[in-house]
């Protein structure tokens, strides 16, 4: 497990959300509406959230799966989980998520389990990236598809400096506000080590996925990566 990055998201559990909604201008949600979707998830199947954090993609996989489906969520984050566990508290009725603390790079479930699944933010931020796909690729029932999101360098210039001056000149300073900085100054150099969309399209071919596509959303400042097992 990578304490470093476990211990960054802990720290900015409290403030997580509303920082999400403010610097995104709300657009976080659509993304995430988007991946959900395109994740294939449909009533009564059993769904994986990696890297759940706080849980949006989990509570909107519980929507699609309605209930006589299931949803679990896992994040090695116990303060991001926790934040999750009291939102789903919050709702009525209790969507059937189990909240479930473990290491994206070693899944505590069976091979075959899941009918589809779901990753926001969380693949850029893992120490090992192909041996992640490798797990996804494990769990998923063939057949299974999953759509993982996350930030992207977009190609034109123009638009790869404004993404870069957004993130050091209002993400930063914003969250530095609050005594986050630098858990915040993270995200730029994690961008730059960041596969690309085809990059992203090789490994997890590599790992097995039949049929994978990249597809670029926010002008091509955060994609979507669909890989079917
Ligand atoms: C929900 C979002 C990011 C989650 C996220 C991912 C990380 O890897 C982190 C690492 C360390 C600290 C925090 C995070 C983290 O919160 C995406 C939206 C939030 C972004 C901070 C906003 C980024 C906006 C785009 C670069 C540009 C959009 C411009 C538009 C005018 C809104
Ligand atoms: C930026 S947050 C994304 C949270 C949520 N998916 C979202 O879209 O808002 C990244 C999450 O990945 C989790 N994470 C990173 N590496 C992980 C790993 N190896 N195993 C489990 N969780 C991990 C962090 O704890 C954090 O909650």
């Amino acid at each position: 497990m990578n304490q470093e990055i476990c211990d960054i998201f802990d720290r900015i559990a409290p403030v997580y959300d509303e920082l999400n909604n403010w610097l995104s201008l709300g657009q976080h949600r659509i993304w995430k509406e988007m991946t959900v979707k395109w994740s294939g998830a449909k009533p009564g199947d059993t769904c994986l959230d990696l890297c759940c954090g706080s849980g949006d993609l989990a509570f909107r996989l519980a929507r699609y799966v309605g209930t006589m489906g299931q949803v679990y969520g896992v994040d090695f984050s116990p303060k991001l989980l926790a934040v999750a566990q009291v939102r789903a508290q919050g709702q009525y009725p209790e969507p059937a998520i189990a909240w479930i603390q473990g290491d994206a790079l070693n899944l505590p479930f069976n091979a075959n389990y899941f009918d589809a699944g779901t990753m926001g933010y969380g693949l850029r931020n893992v120490k090992d990236i192909p041996r992640s796909l490798e797990e996804l690729h494990r769990v998923l029932k063939p057949g299974g598809k999953a759509a993982i999101l996350d930030f992207h360098r977009p190609k034109n210039q123009q638009i790869r400096a404004f993404q870069q001056w957004y993130l050091n000149n209002i993400v930063v300073p914003l969250a530095q506000q609050m005594g986050f900085k630098e858990e915040y100054a993270y995200i730029n150099p994690s961008l730059d080590r960041f596969p690309t969309g085809q990059e992203q399209v090789g490994l997890a071919r590599e790992v097995g996925f039949t049929s994978v596509t990249h597809y670029p959303i926010a002008n091509d400042m955060m994609g979507v990566l669909v890989v079917n097992k």
